[in-house]
């Protein structure tokens, strides 16, 4: 049950944008890809999901080569939720969400599925939403929402469809601070019951919560591991050319640059 990128380089404009990267993306785990700006991240997620083509490389599936896998399949399987995830605006919260839904209620994107029920459809969009903590927005439009508003209805939409893996960009914009500790510790309930998560965040305090990092520089995976392996000051220094001193409160890393 992995996600796994092999010697993976994707050039962008005749440059490198992701160079020789091997990881592995465990189910049941919650990942963060974390590097300054340019670094990489957003290239790497979007080349896991099979988005954007690889210049050398290969990125697997359950060993299965991604780019062998209808689309139908490698969307329904892996969600991607982007950076201000773009939302039909005249369109009320809870159908947004029922969207998620349609790679199982279409076969190929094309035919009905005739396994889909709706009963089942309408209690797994409820669930969705209940967990993002948007049942109080469900009938309202996207267009009269806040920005985190917006960002909990497009979580809901990705959870609805009930994929193996949620891969999200930045998924803190927007949040305020109480959301983003929520969406963490709502992540890890995910993770829990075995889906694997892949956040590329900026807030390395908040980073500290994944069970496992990739810190990218320049294209290339500078160091992965554990919070506690990745969140070095050797690595922060060579990675953001910044200092910063580590220690722990109530158990947890915390990261503060120094001046
Ligand atoms: N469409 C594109 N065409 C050319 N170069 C690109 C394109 N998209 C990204 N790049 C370049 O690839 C490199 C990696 O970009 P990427 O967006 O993956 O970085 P990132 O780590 O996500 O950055 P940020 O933290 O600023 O969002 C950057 O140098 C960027 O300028």
């Amino acid at each position: 049950m992995t996600l796994r990128a092999y010697d993976v380089t994707v050039t962008l404009a005749d440059r490198p944008a992701v160079s020789t990267v091997n990881v592995t993306f465990e189910r049941g785990r919650v990942s963060a890809i974390i590097g300054p700006n340019g670094a990489g991240k957003s290239t790497l997620l979007r080349a896991l999901l099979g988005l954007t083509p690889l210049t050398r490389g290969r990125i697997t599936l359950d060993e299965r080569p991604l780019h062998e896998m209808r689309r139908a399949e490698r969307t329904r399987r892996l969600a991607y939720l982007a950076q201000d995830e773009p939302l039909p605006e005249h369109v009320v919260a809870r159908d947004v969400v029922a969207l998620g839904r349609g790679a199982h209620d279409w076969l190929w994107g094309l035919l009905p599925n005739p396994k889909a029920r709706e009963a089942d459809d309408a209690a797994i969009i409820q669930a969705a939403l209940e967990k993002t903590d948007a049942l109080s927005l469900a009938e309202r439009t996207i267009g009269t929402l806040s920005g985190g508003e917006r960002q909990r209805v497009a979580l809901a939409r990705a959870l609805a469809g009930q994929p193996e893996y949620l891969l999200l960009d930045e998924p803190t914009n927007h949040l305020d601070l109480a959301y983003q500790i929520d969406l963490l510790r709502y992540l890890h309930d995910e993770a829990e019951e075995g889906m694997g998560v892949i956040a590329v965040l900026h807030d390395l305090n908040l980073a500290a919560r994944a069970d496992h990092l990739i810190l990218l520089h320049q294209g290339h995976v500078l160091s992965s591991g554990t919070p506690a392996t990745v969140l070095t000051p050797a690595n922060l220094r060579a990675a953001y050319g910044v200092r910063a001193t580590i220690s722990r409160h109530n158990g947890r890393l915390l990261v503060v640059p120094e001046d």
